[in-house]
């Protein structure tokens, strides 16, 4: 099976703790991947860690390797021989629990990164925000208010719309770290059907709490436990209907 990254003895601390205890595993191409575990067992630690997002944290300390699907070919993410950060958090695109808008417009939201991160002229970056827009179903909700402030529209609008703007710098890989846990049931199933429909086209590792959505998005599990990983199965493995939901439970 095609992989989009590599993991080999990860282990990462935090002044001088211990939270990753040689992390070694594939994730493939194709298919959410969801790391489940209880709370604290170290599944945002490890999405961080793709896109070295745990260096901004003080007191971190990182060793093993990590390799990405990155730029059309299997990459090193830490090392002299990975490309830059800006690069790799380019191509690791990422959206957090709770909708994270600049204090801007929508349109600014999604105008600026592409304009500063991908230098496109103006009317190439409108044309990207409204195809991205479209892709997360947001398009008709806001094209007429577009340059409302981005923290006027409900939660799980701004979701999508994060969820627009780090699709419309078109990563390589998006990792997901309990990207409904702020939102309604409703709003959370938005964004559900929609990522059930970005999987054919961008590499999805997503942290889930909720089991119901494990189950209803998942193809490839990883179960972590006190920073490491316990069991990892595919779709195949789980029971049909509900009693997957207990079967995921009864290895948390
Ligand atoms: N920036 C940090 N500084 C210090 N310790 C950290 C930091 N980030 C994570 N940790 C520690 O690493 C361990 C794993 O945390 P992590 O957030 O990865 O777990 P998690 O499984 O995602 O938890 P949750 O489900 O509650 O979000 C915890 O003990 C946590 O306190």
């Amino acid at each position: 099976m095609e992989n989009c990254a590599e993991i080999r003895g990860l282990c990462v601390s935090f002044n001088g703790e211990e939270v990753l205890h040689g992390i070694t595993t594939d994730i493939p191409r194709h298919g959410i991947t969801v790391l489940l575990g209880r709370s604290g067992s170290g599944k945002t630690t490890l999405l961080r860690a793709l896109n070295r997002l745990n260096e901004s944290f003080a007191g971190y300390m990182g060793t093993g390797t990590v390799r990405l699907a990155i730029g059309g070919g299997m990459k090193p993410v830490y090392g002299s021989e990975a490309p830059d950060l800006t690069r790799i958090r380019r191509s690791v695109g990422m959206v957090f629990q709770s909708p994270n808008p600049l204090p801007l417009s929508l349109r600014k939201n999604m105008i600026l990164p592409l304009e500063l991160t991908l230098g496109l002229k103006r009317d190439e970056a409108e044309g990207r925000m409204e195809k991205s827009l479209r892709d997360v179903g947001l398009w008709d909700e806001v094209k007429d208010r577009l340059n409302r402030h981005a923290a006027s529209f409900s939660g799980g609008q701004q979701q999508r719309m994060c969820l627009a703007r780090t699709l419309a710098l078109e990563p390589d890989i998006l990792l997901l770290d309990e990207p409904t846990a702020s939102l309604d049931k409703k709003s959370a199933e938005l964004i559900e059907e929609h990522l059930k429909k970005l999987e054919a086209r961008i590499p999805l590792i997503m942290v889930s709490h909720s089991l119901a959505q494990a189950r209803k998005l998942g193809a490839h599990f990883k179960i972590l436990s006190e920073g490491r990983i316990i069991n990892e199965f595919e779709r195949e493995a789980l029971p049909r209907g509900e009693a997957a939901e207990v079967f995921l439970e009864e290895l948390l």
